[in-house]
């Protein structure tokens, strides 16, 4: 749970797919993903980095120069597993909007996914850009345990 000002208390994922994100459904803030203009749903992305950023420290097990939120990504909430495609927008580093999927962030939606069983293994998921409209592929082949140690 994260306090968003302007927003409230919003339940938020937090995942890694080669750096670590925010998700969270546009709906929570009224926004269509679709539909939404682009300055909206950045907005809201951002002010979602900055109270996650604010709030939480996020740690790398293995590398420190990963222990830092890349960014926000706002979903359409279709997290379960659909042969249709999920849209997402991803709004990283300073305020900067991918114009695909990306790359990272359709990971970080993947191992989170699988995490809450909602994809399986091999069984591939469609990610679709709201910013425009490009399209990835992507499954988890496999898992990996990291052992932490907060001795
Ligand atoms: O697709 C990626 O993972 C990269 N593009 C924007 C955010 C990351 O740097």
């Amino acid at each position: 749970m994260v306090d968003v000002p302007g927003h409230g208390k919003v339940v938020v994922d937090i995942a890694y797919g080669g750096a670590f994100y925010a998700l969270v459904s546009a709906e929570k803030f009224g926004l269509d993903i679709c539909f939404a203009k682009t300055r909206d749903l950045v907005n809201a992305a951002s002010a979602v980095t900055e109270a996650v950023k604010a709030q939480f420290k996020i740690t790398h097990p293995d590398n420190e120069d990963l222990s830092f939120l890349y960014g926000t990504i706002l979903t359409d909430g279709k997290d379960a597993y659909s042969e249709e495609p999920t849209t997402n927008i991803c709004v990283f580093a300073d305020e900067q909007v991918d114009r695909s999927p990306t790359g990272s962030g359709v990971t970080a939606r993947i191992a989170l996914q699988y995490h809450k069983g909602l994809l399986k293994l091999n069984q591939t998921r469609i990610f679709k850009s709201s910013a425009t409209g490009s399209v990835f592929t992507g499954k988890a082949v496999r898992v990996s345990v990291t052992f932490v140690s907060y001795l």
